[in-house]
């Protein structure tokens, strides 16, 4: 992937060959710099690929695809300030990819329930702490029933506790709708978590450096999972990949 710009030229991505299955969890890790948030954005259609192709679900892109929706890190920006939490999970009903089944009314509260915000339904997105924000952001996303949810350093911006209040959150939604996750991440502990396949990039763009299997067993759990010695293995690996 090259960035055209006016002066100059750079290019971010080459020689990049990853194929994801249906239903997996993959964390994309790498230094800064290595073409983590550039991958995301081309699989969300939102930047065009100067040269190669991308897939989803076997077609080729050349947009947004229909079936993909993207968590960021700054969510402060990704809900509607004018609408109500609940107002906003409904916009992400009324956009699904596939019309949902059954009340809408329910649906909402289904997925103001899996991210834990059912007493928040009627606040304003100013009225909530920047966790609060990013669990509505992600009701919201899997409120239009994506088959790829595409996150980009999704809980970089706020603190530790509601960090790992987000990643089991974003677990347990993963378990129940089965839907493909791509998660970026610079935290070797959050992909290794999370995940059953981390990706590291290469540190200079050149493609894919690692791809390892971890499949520690689910669920996970906070505490246990982290302490299990194939967690620690794979995070010491990995680090080592990362940082060398
Ligand atoms: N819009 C842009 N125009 C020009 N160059 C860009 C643009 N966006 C990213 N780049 C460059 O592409 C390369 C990859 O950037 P990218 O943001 O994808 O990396 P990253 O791994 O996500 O970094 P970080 O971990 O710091 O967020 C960098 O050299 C960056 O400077």
């Amino acid at each position: 992937m090259t960035y055209r710009g006016r002066r100059r030229e750079v290019t971010a991505l080459r020689d990049l060959s990853l194929r994801i299955g249906a239903g997996e969890f993959v964390a994309v890790v790498g230094r800064s710099g290595c073409g983590k948030s550039t991958l995301l954005r081309l699989l969300s259609g939102l930047l065009p690929a100067s040269a190669g192709e991308i897939r989803v679900a076997g077609e080729p892109i050349d947009g947004p695809p229909r079936q993909a929706r993207c968590v960021f890190q700054d969510y402060a920006q990704s809900l509607l300030p004018w609408k109500t939490v609940a107002g906003n999970v409904r916009f992400g009903l009324r956009h699904a990819y596939a019309a949902p089944a059954g009340d809408h009314d329910a649906l909402v509260a289904h997925y103001l329930d899996l991210v834990g915000l059912g007493h928040a339904a009627d606040r304003y997105p100013w009225e909530l702490s920047g966790g609060m924000q990013q669990r509505a952001a992600i009701a919201r996303a899997l409120a239009a029933g994506p088959r790829l949810l595409l996150m980009d350093e999704a809980f970089s911006g706020v603190d530790a506790l509601s960090r790992a209040t987000l990643q089991d959150v974003i677990l347990r939604a993963w378990a129940e709708a089965g839907v493909t996750v791509v998660f970026v991440t610079h935290d070797i502990d959050e992909a290794v978590y999370l995940a059953d396949r981390v990706v590291v990039l290469h540190p200079e763009g050149h493609g894919v450096l690692a791809d390892v299997r971890t499949d520690l067993p689910r669920p996970r759990e906070q505490v246990t999972t982290r302490e299990l010695p194939d967690f620690l293995r794979h995070r010491r690996d990995l680090l080592n990949l990362v940082l060398d």
